[in-house]
């Protein structure tokens, strides 16, 4: 008979042994809310590709946002869903001093100055084709002009008071643009989330329900400006670009399916380096554990958990309330 040499069964036999060796703990400050916007009073609207999640009028994010504050989540990310009405060629709604995102905006800050908010600064919530930026006679989406609307987004948000800025719409050089643009304009504390490695990935089709932006991009696809699916060299190039343009912080989307992406970005640059959790990964936990297939507080905590493995600082998520509750015991 021979014994094992090392038994790493010891350590894990109680509790309290695990629970010293625990290497990563999620906390609900890793979490940050994601939430949809739509005008009215008192509206709540299901998303039925994301059970669970509903779109908001400004009134009803303010009761979304008071549970964040009360969990302890730091930020809340928003995303409008303004309607046909509002989309124009030209996108031109997105920097409207009076359009939904920037009267939620107020309102939140006025509210709960405490909670950070997030606002996307992406035109495709505002355009008539669903594209991210403003496209040519071939529906090429163009860099340049396509910079000019996200600055001018970028001012209109961080004048309503946005505490981060966070462009998913890559183009190349819009971190840098919208850096000078609000440095001029006095807004040196607003700080610059990067969605620098974003995937074309076929996991954003339940957001493009709750946004409304499915139906106007139809059969069109985004894989002029968003990442392949098949590389992470390329990734890093993203953030490095993305570091030395003046981000605060940089992205990683979507999250499951890119641990190695996040693992590498993290390693590679030590920077705040945040994932998001997205429409299509809410939708299949959501989905396995609406038919009894998976336990759904168990399956989320441990994915939650494996992004602070895999290095990431923040999670965006919509899992974030449930998951800040489950963590309190509640
Ligand atoms: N800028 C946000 C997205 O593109 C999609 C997010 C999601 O699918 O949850
Ligand atoms: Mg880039």
């Amino acid at each position: 008979m021979s014994y094992p040499a090392v038994r790493m069964r010891r350590m894990r036999r109680d509790a309290f042994s695990r629970a010293l060796m625990r290497e990563h703990t999620l906390l609900p400050t890793d979490l940050i809310m994601v939430a949809f916007l739509i005008e009215g009073e008192g509206q709540r609207e299901a998303v039925p590709s994301m059970p669970g999640v509903e779109r908001l009028s400004i009134d009803e994010l303010l009761k979304l946002a008071g549970e964040c504050v009360r969990l302890g989540i730091p930020a809340l990310a928003l995303f409008p869903s303004p309607g046909e009405a509002v989309k124009t060629e030209d996108a031109r709604e997105a920097w409207n001093p009076q359009s939904l995102m920037q009267r939620a905006t107020r309102a939140l800050k006025s509210k709960y100055p405490e909670l950070g908010l997030i606002g996307d600064v992406a035109l495709d919530p505002y355009t008539t084709h669903g594209q991210d930026g403003l496209i040519d006679e071939h529906g090429y989406v163009m860099n340049e002009p396509t910079i000019e609307a996200l600055i001018k987004m970028s001012l209109a948000q961080a004048e309503a008071g946005m505490d981060f800025v966070a462009p998913s719409d890559m183009m190349d050089g819009r971190i840098g643009a919208i850096r000078d643009a609000l440095e001029e304009a006095g807004h040196i504390h607003t700080r610059i989330l990067a969605y620098s490695a974003k995937y074309a990935s076929a996991f954003y089709g339940p957001f493009r329900d709750a946004v409304g932006s499915a139906a106007n991009l139809g059969k069109g696809n985004k894989h002029t400006y968003q990442m392949d699916v098949g590389n992470s060299d390329e990734a890093l190039r993203e953030i490095e670009l993305d570091i030395h343009e003046g981000a605060d912080a940089v992205m990683v989307k979507p999250g499951m399916p890119y641990l190695d992406v996040l693992r590498r970005v993290k390693d590679a640059f030590g920077m705040p380096t945040f994932v998001y959790q997205v429409s299509g990964e809410y939708a299949m936990l959501k989905a396995a554990a609406q038919n009894g297939w998976l336990d759904e507080k168990a399956v989320v905590l441990e994915s939650l958990t494996a992004f602070k493995r895999a290095g990431a600082d923040a999670i965006l998520t919509y899992f974030a309330v449930d998951a800040a509750r489950w963590l309190k015991g509640e």
